[in-house]
């Protein structure tokens, strides 16, 4: 309870690690990985890594679009965002990140929903 939650997810490396596995998950998801055609996919992942941590309580500072600027032309759907929070939430299982630090992190995204979906 005493580790801010960018500690419990392992700060920067454990961040980068999440991440990895959440572009691992999203490659072979046939749902949703066409969604991420077009992307540059090294940019995705530097501004993810910095977003998670600035979220977090870490020393970051995101440097990319808003997320409703981002997601706007994708049309993503609540099956594509509940695909990607499951994908997410593997990727913390794999590094071992505790329960609660998962729960408090997707409480973090979960407002961002309707900036993302129906764009
Ligand atoms: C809370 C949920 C989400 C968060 C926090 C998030 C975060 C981000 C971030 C940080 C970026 C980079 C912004 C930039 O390029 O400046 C991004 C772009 C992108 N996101 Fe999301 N995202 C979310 C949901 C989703 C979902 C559900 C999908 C699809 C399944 C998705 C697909 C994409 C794609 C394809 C791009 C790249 C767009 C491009 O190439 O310009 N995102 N997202």
């Amino acid at each position: 309870p005493s580790q801010s939650l960018y500690q419990q997810l392992g700060e920067e490396a454990g961040i980068a690690a999440i991440t990895d596995g959440l572009l691992h998950q999203i490659e072979h998801d046939p749902l949703i990985v066409g969604h991420f055609r077009d992307t540059d996919i090294p940019r995705f992942r530097r501004l993810l890594i910095e977003q998670l941590c600035e979220l977090s309580g870490g020393p970051c500072q995101y440097s990319g679009a808003t997320m409703e600027e981002s997601h706007t032309g994708l049309h993503l759907t609540t099956r594509d965002f509940d695909r990607l929070v499951n994908h997410l939430i593997t990727a913390m299982q794999q590094q071992k990140v505790p329960y609660g630090a998962q729960n408090r992190l997707l409480a973090m995204l979960a407002p961002m929903y309707p900036e993302v979906i129906d764009r």
